[in-house]
């Protein structure tokens, strides 16, 4: 077996959050393997939450699963019309489209020319919901989602449109469109500042960063709205860890964001977590030798894993 922790290094098929390779370390014990991936961008202190995560996979049992398939969204990086139209139409039979918008340097022209796209290979019955990472401002915002809601025939919900509780509600005031919160639960000293401002319809919720499968369920019930499960980005590893989480859900009215092997170029297990019929099938898959090999980072890149590994160590200890 290889050594643990594991540090893996996997190339994506397109750049998304500005980032084209997704690294990150793998741990393995009596309960399972655990991912510990926090972007770079991340301090020791944010990313404790992330090691709390991977630990609970590691060494604790998850809740028990109420549901045996999850539907998901595809997930649509930022790319032009015809990029968007073949995702959505390669997407292992999605009936709902996440769409990037509000991506720095692009304009609301091809905003548009994408969402019509993913309109077109998704079909009338299909459900479009947008995720601008917090880039606007609410008059912005107000304006984008009118003219979008128009291009994509109707969408679900736009996440995060801008960045803050108070401008959340502000948007959520002003416009028809659902509004769900993703970094307003995630990077927030308190995620339930979103319930208390009526500032959200959804709640998307994301297992690394909020600490785990058993955190992210409590958090639900506290919240109280809707959950949309979503990934960090990560191996069939991580992602195994959103289907525990979204399996367990009381009520599970949306497609989740766990499609997302998709858009990485190779994985640590034989078979990646990947829609069939636009549904993920609950299970944990285990890396195998192979997985291991092809995803295996250089020692440079390990070695700086393994300091921030340490780093990370002394803020959970
Ligand atoms: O929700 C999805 O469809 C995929 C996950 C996703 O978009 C994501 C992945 C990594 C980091 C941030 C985000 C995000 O939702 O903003
Ligand atoms: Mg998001």
């Amino acid at each position: 077996m290889p050594p643990v922790p594991y540090v893996y290094s996997i190339t994506l098929r397109t750049r998304f959050r500005g980032i084209t390779v997704r690294d990150g370390v793998l741990l393995r014990g009596a309960a399972g393997w655990g991912e510990f991936s926090p972007f770079w961008d991340y301090d020791a202190a944010e990313s404790a939450a992330w090691l709390r995560a991977a630990r609970e996979a590691a060494d604790t049992p998850w809740p028990a699963a109420v549901r045996t398939e999850i539907p998901v969204n595809v997930t649509v990086p930022a790319v032009d019309a015809e990029r968007a139209h073949r995702i959505v139409t390669a997407s292992g039979g999605c009936r709902t489209a996440k769409v990037k918008v509000a991506e720095p340097g692009q304009g609301v022209g091809e905003e548009i020319a994408r969402l019509e796209a993913v309109r077109d290979a998704l079909g009338p019955g299909g459900a479009i919901r947008i995720d601008a990472n917090g880039g606007w401002d609410v008059d912005t915002a107000i304006d984008r989602l009118r003219v979008l809601d128009r291009a994509a025939g109707g969408l679900e919900y736009a996440e995060q449109p801008v960045p803050t509780v108070a401008d959340l509600a502000a948007v959520r005031r002003r416009t028809h469109v659902l509004i769900a919160a993703d970094e307003s639960i995630r990077r927030a000293e308190d995620p339930l500042a979103v319930v208390r401002a009526e500032a959200a319809d959804v709640v998307v919720l994301k297992v690394q960063p909020l600490g785990g499968v058993w955190a992210c369920l409590e958090l639900a019930e506290r919240v109280g709205l809707p959950v949309v499960v979503s990934s960090a980005l990560e191996t069939s590893v991580g992602l195994a860890a959103g289907l525990a989480l979204a399996a367990a859900l009381p009520d599970l009215p949306y497609a989740c964001g766990l499609a997302t092997a998709q858009l990485l170029t190779a994985d640590v297990v034989a078979a990646p977590l990947l829609p069939v019929g636009g549904a993920i099938a609950v299970c944990r898959p285990v890396p195998d030798a192979a997985g291991l090999a092809a995803a295996a980072a250089t020692p440079d890149v390990a070695a700086r894993w393994r300091d921030r590994l340490a780093a990370v160590s002394t803020v959970n200890a």
